[in-house]
């Protein structure tokens, strides 16, 4: 009984997606799919979940074998795909995506209190209640993933495809998603759980399959490996995640190089300030939605004039063009929606700042992609064919190619595979040692503890409700003073963190 795969192959054109691919999952298994960007893992999941038709194998569920059509066959069955190209129409509600698949009716006519009846019942379980009548295209990234999940388990899976959809949650959502996961467990639910965040898989999942370019190498017990022994094998070379925190520059041995004494955060209608070092890396965490991405879309101009002092010229920023000229660089959060031309070929997507704004010409295009291990065929082909983690290493590659004095980054490593995290890591880290500063937005603190422990000079800042809460240094960035900096204030009388101001190291 539960799920086998057996020697499943699939092609797009001459591209080998994925070879033989092997795995058994007991039922009530939770089984992560560990493996880099383009190794294969959504193709896979795709095969399952309808989406696309294998070319060779078989699958066989409870001793039979299935072979789904269509999303709308696999979800007859009770096997149902979340992934995080998203399923939601965004001019419905809440309550009507997550029913849209089986709406209650009566009569001819859809029954508006069953559906709010069915989707209160599991928006309560994910204590987003105060959502239901909202409009989807309304709700910020990391809701409408909730979303999406809510969408999936009002459907009763007996298998649950979760495909980065955890890549954009906030702690606090991740923790429900936790929740939810140990029930359908008890359940005897199989859940297949594909994430680039390996504390996520170690709190999740009881066993992980390692892909790598398109083949299973491997299944290990979760707790039987360490994260340096999964990452040596998912690269084929030893990686040691471990880290040495370096010492740490304090507050007034910076070499502060811009100032901007009056950021705007509108979605609070308050202000903050801050004053950027060169060599910097400024970590911003917080619970989802507290003001940090306001708080570098404010600086890129995106909320009109910005007034700033830089190099000891006083300067004003009133778009974001302006804000390229004088050597910003964005990752944004959103990168289908702002981050790639989906239209365009990855010539012209790494070439899109240097060239239209820059006015200066990119021509070593494949050092560029090569540079940031970008899986690509060559650099005419459309950048809608390469995987999610890939598109995102082009984003960040065009940016980087600008050599930015100060780039700032909404969640930039969202959906990057663990190896080219670390890469992204190190090339930010490497800017900094340029001189240049790097404000980076992360929906993961251990990313933040990690990126801020590589350069000298570092920062962590907390927003609460619209303002900077606490800000952290050195030794004094942990996971934990994160999320006790993170918290309502009156809850966090008696942490060990900085308050506004810095702390003494
Ligand atoms: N629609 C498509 N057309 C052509 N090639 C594709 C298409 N979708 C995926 N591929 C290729 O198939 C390979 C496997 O992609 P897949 O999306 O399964 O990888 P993945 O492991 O899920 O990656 P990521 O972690 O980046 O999401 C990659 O080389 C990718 O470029």
């Amino acid at each position: 009984m539960g799920l086998t795969f057996q020697k499943i192959s699939k092609k797009y054109g001459a591209v080998v997606a994925i070879k033989h691919a092997e795995m058994k999952i007991d039922n009530g298994e939770v089984r992560a799919i560990l493996g880099g960007n383009g190794s294969g893992k959504s193709t896979l999941a795709k095969v399952l979940g309808g989406l696309i038709s294998k070319d060779t194998g078989e699958i066989i569920f409870d001793g039979n074998v299935i072979d789904f059509k269509s999303p709308k066959d696999a979800k007859k069955n009770h096997v149902i795909m979340t992934s995080q190209e998203l399923s939601l129409f965004g001019n419905l509600t809440v309550e009507e995506n997550i029913c849209i698949c089986d709406i209650p009716v009566k009569g001819v006519f859809a029954d508006k209190k069953k559906i709010k009846e069915k989707s209160l019942e599991i928006l309560k379980v994910m204590r987003l209640e105060n959502i239901a009548s909202k409009k989807v295209e309304e709700l910020a990234p990391n809701q409408q993933y909730m979303v999406e999940l809510a969408k999936a388990l009002v459907q009763d899976p007996k298998i649950l495809i979760i495909d980065e959809i955890t890549s954009a949650l906030y702690r606090e959502d991740v923790e429900i998603v936790d929740d939810i996961i140990k029930n359908l467990k008890k359940k005897g639910c199989i859940v297949l759980f594909i994430s680039h965040r390996m504390a996520e898989l170690y709190a999740m999942c009881d066993s992980v399959t390692i892909m790598k370019n398109g083949e299973t190498l491997g299944t290990y017990a979760m707790q039987e490996k360490t994260e340096s022994e999964l990452l040596s094998l998912m690269v084929g070379m030893k990686v040691d995640t471990t880290r040495e925190r370096k010492n740490h520059q304090t507050e007034s041995r910076k070499d502060i190089f811009i100032k901007a004494p009056h950021i705007k955060i509108p979605s609070y209608g308050t202000e903050e300030s801050l004053e950027i070092g060169r060599g910097e890396i400024i970590g911003v965490a917080g619970l989802q939605g507290h003001g940090q991405t306001d708080l570098i879309d404010a600086l890129y101009g995106v909320f009109g004039e910005i007034k700033l002092e830089m190099d000891e010229n006083e300067i004003s920023i009133h778009n974001s063009r302006q804000a390229v000229t004088r050597g910003f660089a964005f990752i944004s959060g959103d990168r289908e929606r702002d981050g790639t031309f989906q239209e365009r070929n990855l010539a012209e997507n790494v070439a899109a700042v240097k060239e239209l704004v820059k006015h200066e010409k990119i021509t070593d295009t494949r050092a560029i992609l090569d540079s940031f291990n970008v899986k690509y065929d060559n650099p005419g082909q459309l950048i809608t064919a390469l995987s999610g983690g890939n598109q995102q290493k082009v984003v960040v590659g065009r940016w980087l190619s600008t050599k930015p004095k100060l780039l700032l980054a909404n969640d930039p490593t969202k959906g990057i595979d663990v190896k080219a995290r670390s890469d992204l890591h190190k090339e930010f880290a490497k800017l900094a040692g340029e001189g240049s500063a790097v404000i980076m937005i992360s929906s993961d603190d251990d990313e933040l503890v990690n990126v801020t422990s590589m350069v000298e000079c570092s920062r962590v800042i907390v927003m609460y409700e619209g303002h900077i809460s606490a800000i952290l240094e050195g030794a004094s960035i942990t996971r934990e003073n994160i999320s006790a900096a993170a918290m309502p204030i009156e809850e966090k009388t008696n942490v060990d963190v900085a308050e506004r101001g810095g702390l003494d190291e």
